[in-house]
């Protein structure tokens, strides 16, 4: 049976069609979306919620002329269906298939890259400007969810736009969720506008009835619009936006595509910014997802649900982490636990349910996290503060001039550290060896399994100042011998004359894989747990020099500026004759794939290393290297 979709692959196939086949469309989307995902895993909830806007944006907007921003990104499967890529649409997320982000390397229609959220605003504002420097004519168009707005990029962008009136039109795609509800005083704002709909219809209607009554009919209705001024603080919504400079209109059900196309149809007539307020529902379509929005934000692919977790993988290093600091906050009454809307990502749940009154969800504001949880420091809290790798990208100078500096006990739960799989690119926890390791004060440590990552946290009162604990998105036992952890101290776990694996977190357990394949070949190579990565434990590193063989380094961050970087540095100073090589990733952004075939594919897998390490063994004993390494 032929179906609508079938015949859609560019926005200019759907201009042609009637509302019922509108309908049948957005059906079909969903059932090709909801088929993908649980086969390939993805943000489900989001795009079920998004398809009659998406269809709605490319009825009104002449794109990809008209561009499109789309912030965080995660909710573009749809945009990706109707732009030519429907076809490709079955790899999402997977090894060289479509991105689960707009990429402008994989379609005109994506005009900028998204992962990381509230930065359509200013982006759009830039392309904007580009357009108007240039004096051409199209509009632009940021796609904003109500939880990307908690973000401060946001008012940064409107806050200039308002200003500059460059004309944009921000759609606010307001589900009343960010990965959980949304929270905070923007959220209750957005409700209040919400429930005012009914005065804003009646405002819009009556302004344009009395347009069209001639002679009294137009200063009237410009009279309604000095009343409006006059009360708006009390009743006009969205004041908050229209005090930002933009015009606010709706809020419009995100679900009618007709009413959609008028009002942004409207919004295209008018010079100032628009902001226009979009309600939709996240999961729309698909009960499951409807009745449990959160549940459904992100979903693996459904094989992987199935999969029995044995007693090797029992345990989620997120998981450790939420429930080591709650139970060091059962002891503890300094302890306070902050995230920027990642609860149930950074496993700080449980936390939140035994100490509600101690537990802050700031909203999608790393950098504001960092630097309130600063605040509480300085008064003799403890806080823990949990962000992904990725997104703590942002509160770089925070962590250095709020914390570091001020040398405050923050310790952060630095989740997601290595590459986290088919979230790709954006998402790699790759870099925060190199950001972080330069910080002054700093005491950075990654333990090799979650049951290590629930001693370590105990390390918050041992240490002066600010401590930042790494860990990986994975499984690991849930019950292991507890290492006795001594600051700054590593741990040979393995001798060998041969050489010595010094590894850092997850890369632990690969390390001494690595050498019992070694062992197997003949070369006796140890393993040492570099559970420090900074300070480095100079006594061991000391020790090493005056030995023979090999130092590798492994890690799992990129090599420019990581763990062997600064074993490297130590070295030089002492002006030490060593044979080393360092294992990470390349100066490059990951690709997105499962974690496993990265590790494969960038040489870091128990095999891959036993390979490369032997060759180098085998210089060695061919007094091929003989100086230095
Ligand atoms: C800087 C940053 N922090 C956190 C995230 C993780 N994250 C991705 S989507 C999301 C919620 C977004 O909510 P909203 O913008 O309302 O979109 P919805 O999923 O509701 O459509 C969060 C917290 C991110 N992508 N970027
Ligand atoms: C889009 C986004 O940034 C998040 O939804 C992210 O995909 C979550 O990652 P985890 O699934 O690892 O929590
Ligand atoms: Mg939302």
């Amino acid at each position: 049976m032929s179906t609508i979709l079938e015949n859609v692959n560019f926005p200019e196939d759907i201009r042609g069609l009637n509302q019922a086949q509108l309908t049948q469309l957005c059906k079909e989307i969903r059932e090709l979306i909801i088929n993908t995902v649980l086969q390939n895993g993805g943000h489900l909830a989001s795009n079920l919620g998004t398809v009659e806007l998406t269809l709605a944006l490319h009825l009104a907007f002449n794109t990809p002329k008209d561009k499109i921003l789309w912030d965080v990104g995660h909710q573009t499967y749809t945009h990706k269906i109707i732009t030519g890529r429907k076809s490709e649409f079955r790899q999402l997320r997977q090894n060289d298939g479509l991105s689960g982000f707009p990429k402008p390397s994989e379609s005109v229609y994506d005009t900028f890259g998204t992962g990381h959220a509230s930065t359509a605003i200013s982006a759009a504002l830039g392309v904007a400007r580009a357009r108007d420097l240039r004096h051409e004519d199209y509009q632009v168009v940021a796609v904003v969810g109500d939880g990307a707005l908690t973000g401060g990029m946001c008012f940064e962008g409107m806050n200039d736009a308002g200003h500059s009136k460059n004309r944009i039109i921000i759609i606010l795609n307001d589900n009343k969720m960010s990965i959980a509800p949304n929270v905070g005083a923007l959220s209750t704002y957005l409700t209040r506008l919400r429930a005012d709909s009914s005065y804003h219809r009646f405002k819009d209607g009556l302004s344009g009835f009395l347009k069209h009554v001639p002679l009294v009919g137009k200063p009237l209705a410009k009279g309604l619009e000095t009343l409006k001024n006059s009360i708006k603080y009390s009743v006009l919504p969205g004041a908050l936006f229209e005090e930002y400079g933009f015009q606010y209109l709706g809020p419009v059900d995100g679900h009618n595509i007709k009413e959609l196309c008028k009002i942004f149809k409207r919004a295209k007539t008018m010079e100032d910014p628009v902001l226009i307020h979009v309600i939709t529902q996240k999961g729309r379509g698909y009960e499951n997802a409807e009745l449990d929005p959160q549940r459904y934000h992100g979903v693996a692919p459904f094989f992987l649900e199935k999969k029995t977790v044995d007693e090797e993988h029992a345990l989620s290093f997120s998981t450790a982490f939420g429930l080591g600091v709650t139970r060091l906050a059962q002891m503890d009454e300094r302890i306070v636990a902050v995230t920027a809307a990642m609860t149930d990502g950074t496993g700080l749940r449980p936390f939140q349910q035994t100490f509600p009154e101690r537990f802050f969800d700031v909203g999608i504001a790393e950098e504001h996290a960092v630097t309130m949880a600063a605040g509480m420091a300085s008064q003799g809290l403890r806080p823990f503060v949990a962000v992904y790798s990725t997104f703590m990208q942002r509160a770089y100078d925070q962590i250095i001039h709020d914390v570091c500096l001020q040398k405050l006990p923050v310790t952060f739960g630095i989740d997601r550290c290595g590459p986290v799989g088919e979230d790709g690119e954006t998402h790699h926890g790759i870099f925060d060896i190199s950001y972080l390791r330069s910080m002054p004060n700093l005491t950075i440590v990654s333990p090799q399994s979650p049951a290590e990552l629930m001693e370590v946290l105990k390390l918050y009162d041992r240490i002066q100042g600010p401590l930042a604990i790494r860990y990986p998105k994975g499984y690991g036992p849930a019950k292991a011998p507890a290492p006795k952890i001594v600051p700054g101290r590593w741990d040979v776990l393995r001798e060998g004359a041969d050489g010595m694996i010094l590894a850092v977190g997850q890369m632990v357990p690969i390390a001494l894989e690595a050498a019992r394949l070694l062992a197997d070949d003949g070369y006796a190579v140890g393993v040492c747990h570099a559970r420090f990565i900074k300070p480095l434990d100079e006594a061991m590193l000391s020790r090493l020099i005056n030995r023979s063989g090999w130092i590798f380094t492994l890690e799992d961050n990129v090599l420019a500026g990581g763990f062997g970087s600064a074993v490297l540095e130590y070295l030089e100073q002492r002006d030490a004759k060593l044979h080393i090589q360092c294992f990470g990733f390349p100066d490059t952004f990951l690709p997105q794939m499962t974690i496993d075939s990265l590790f494969d594919q960038y040489g870091l897998t128990p095999e891959k290393l036993k390979n490369t390490m032997e060759y180098y063994l085998e210089l060695e004993g061919k007094g091929i290297c003989n100086d230095a390494g």
